[in-house]
């Protein structure tokens, strides 16, 4: 049997007196039922035999000794609950000081399914299988301490078929507790899987992907259904051979007792008793047998419990990021076989307001010329991230219009690909994270996706490559390492107008350089707008168009706008909405 995490010795230990009460409960009960056992043969014993009959004395012991078991069973059982929760309130505050001490941060989805599935699953071990262990050693040794006088011969029958049920039991246990880790592990990653896709729902709608991610969750579903009825499977069929096993050794007792009656070899009175006490004998073992399920699954749920109070889980750390040169392949043949042709954007006098707002844009005009990369730079507030739910048709404008090659942003034909400043990769793989709009997509254009975000390095480093795990909010990615995965999503997906908000946001300068040089390859067969923030960004753009008061204050190429008195000048002069821009203009 494999020791238990050592999470649990703690309240294990501290609860140790609370577990010898019930064991003290469940052993006074069994007393009783011996007790009970021998007036209910000499009842029975006296009726048939010498016709006294059921006296007022008689009787009333019986039910007494009824009552009395009835009431001690009943407060150990009631002990036992009580022990389960207090257990699990320890095992919850071990949970959170763990958590406190951390220094690296917890998947919520592992957390969700640890601190709410796993301390119910702690609680039953507490509750139920701990109690059997104690009942299972007690009772059945309380009896044949009682049987071996009285019959000897039954006696050994008991003695020798009691040790079958937990061997058996031990047996069938292993293989459901290989189960019940796999099937811990599939849980984790379903629900990390599925709080992944909850957060990041804007995307999955924005990439088209909602069939193709309601595939992926009904996949997840069904495999943890499947996993759920074998372990289910096994439990039933070890309660069958738990229960075949009890029964066949109380029917060896009353075939010898039946026997030696017929042959006048053992009164009447004692076999009874004998007879009565055979199936009590063996029902903590099968009890034991049953919760012995409690166990395992605790089992499982404390090896995860304590890989997050341990700090065992946090995510690998990802690789220096380095500079990656412009590779053959990101010069080579463009991904698409067809390479379409980019679009040109309109936006011609659109106004926007959020309700009961003032506006943020009003008679806003430009024009996104075909393959070209366009930053958009304003100040904090000045309405970018509006005007890309604009085009990308989340909101729509009060007045004016937009029209992506002639069609509104909304439809089918003017999707375009978005990258948030913060991309959501899912768990799951890294194939699996850039087929997001693309889920058909074969590995090789896979790879070449990668390969043109500048991000073949990476992928490589890992020995599963394009099957590498990534864990749940893209745990075991960087920063720079998550937005060129968003990239080679945008690259994969057949998005002829890419909208981003700024990639390179909180990078060193070796993944924003990689980052920039991806960018720039993007815009090969598309149009491109970045949100811009940071000045090297800026710098590689073709064009910038510079928001202020709600419409393009200023647009042309980048060296003009800043050699001219206009909103741009100032931004770089306030320096904090644009991030280094300030601290780059000084240092010249
Ligand atoms: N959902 C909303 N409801 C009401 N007002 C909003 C909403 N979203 C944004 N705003 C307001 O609209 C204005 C433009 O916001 P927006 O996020 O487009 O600016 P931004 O240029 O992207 O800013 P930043 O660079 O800080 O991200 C701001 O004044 C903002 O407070």
């Amino acid at each position: 049997m494999p020791p238990l995490p050592a999470c649990l010795d703690a309240p294990r230990a501290a609860l140790r007196p609370a577990l010898l009460g019930v064991a003290l409960l469940n052993g006074a009960a069994g007393v009783v039922l011996v007790a009970l056992a021998w007036c209910l043969a000499d009842t029975l014993n006296a009726l048939v035999f010498h016709d006294t009959g059921p006296t007022p004395l008689r009787l009333g012991t019986v039910a007494a000794l009824l009552l009395a078991r009835a009431a001690l069973m009943a407060a150990a059982q009631g002990r036992a609950a009580a022990l389960g929760f207090e257990a699990g309130r320890m095992v919850r505050r071990r949970l959170v000081e763990g958590l406190l001490a951390r220094s690296t941060p917890v998947p919520p989805g592992s957390l969700a399914l640890v601190g709410v599935e796993g301390i119910d699953a702690i609680e039953p071990f507490f509750a139920r299988y701990l109690p059997a262990t104690f009942h299972a050693v007690l009772l059945p040794v309380v009896v044949l301490v009682v049987v071996v006088p009285m019959d000897p011969l039954s006696a050994l029958v008991l003695a020798g078929t009691a040790p079958l049920i937990p061997l058996f039991m031990l047996l069938i246990g292993h293989g459901t507790q290989t189960l019940n880790a796999a099937q811990w592990a599939e849980m984790t990653r379903a629900s990390a899987y599925f709080l992944d896709v909850v957060r990041a729902l804007p995307l999955v709608r924005a990439f088209a992907a909602v069939p193709a991610e309601r595939q992926r969750l009904a996949t997840a579903a069904s495999a943890w259904c499947d996993g759920t009825v074998r372990v289910l499977r096994l439990a039933f069929l070890s309660a069958l051979v738990l229960e075949f096993l009890a029964t066949l050794g109380v029917a060896l007792v009353a075939v010898f007792i039946g026997f030696r009656l017929l042959w006048g070899q053992i009164e009447f009175e004692r076999g009874l008793f004998v007879l009565l006490l055979a199936p009590e004998f063996y029902l903590p073992l099968r009890s034991l047998g049953v919760h012995y399920h409690a166990r395992l699954e605790a089992q499982a749920a404390a090896e995860r419990l304590a890989a997050l109070i341990e700090d065992e889980n946090a995510p690998p750390s990802s690789a220096p990021e380095s500079p990656t040169p412009e590779s053959p392949a990101s010069q080579a043949a463009p991904l698409r076989p067809e390479e379409p042709s980019a679009p040109r954007v309109e936006v011609a006098g659109v106004s926007f307001a959020y309700p009961g707002h003032a506006p943020v844009l009003e008679d806003c005009s430009f024009t996104l010329e075909p393959g070209t990369l366009t930053a958009l730079v304003g100040a904090s507030g000045a309405g970018k991230s509006t005007l890309l739910a604009l085009l990308r048709g989340r909101l729509t404008p009060q007045a004016g219009t937009i029209r992506v090659d002639g069609v509104p942003p909304g439809a089918e034909a003017a999707r375009p690909a978005w990258i948030p400043q913060e991309p959501h990769p899912f768990a799951g793989t890294l194939a699996e994270a850039v087929r997001l709009g693309a889920p058909d997509a074969p590995d090789e254009a896979v790879s070449r996706a990668l390969d043109l975000a500048h991000a073949t390095p990476f992928v490589a480093e890992r020995p599963q490559g394009l099957d590498a795990p990534i864990g749940e909010g893209g745990a075991g990615l960087s920063g720079g390492e998550l937005r060129r995965l968003a990239l080679a999503r945008a690259f994969l997906m057949d998005a002829p107008l890419v909208l981003l908000d700024e990639p390179s946001a909180s990078l060193d300068h070796e993944s924003e350089t990689a980052l920039i040089a991806a960018l720039q390859g993007l815009r090969r067969g598309r149009t491109v707008l970045v949100a811009a923030h940071r000045l090297a960004t800026i710098r590689a753009a073709d064009r910038v168009l510079v928001l202020a008061g709600g419409r393009v204050a200023q647009e042309g190429l980048f060296e003009t706008l800043r050699a001219s008195d206009g909103p741009l000048r100032a931004l770089l002069g306030a320096g904090a909405p644009l991030v280094g821009a300030a601290l780059e203009e000084t240092s010249r």
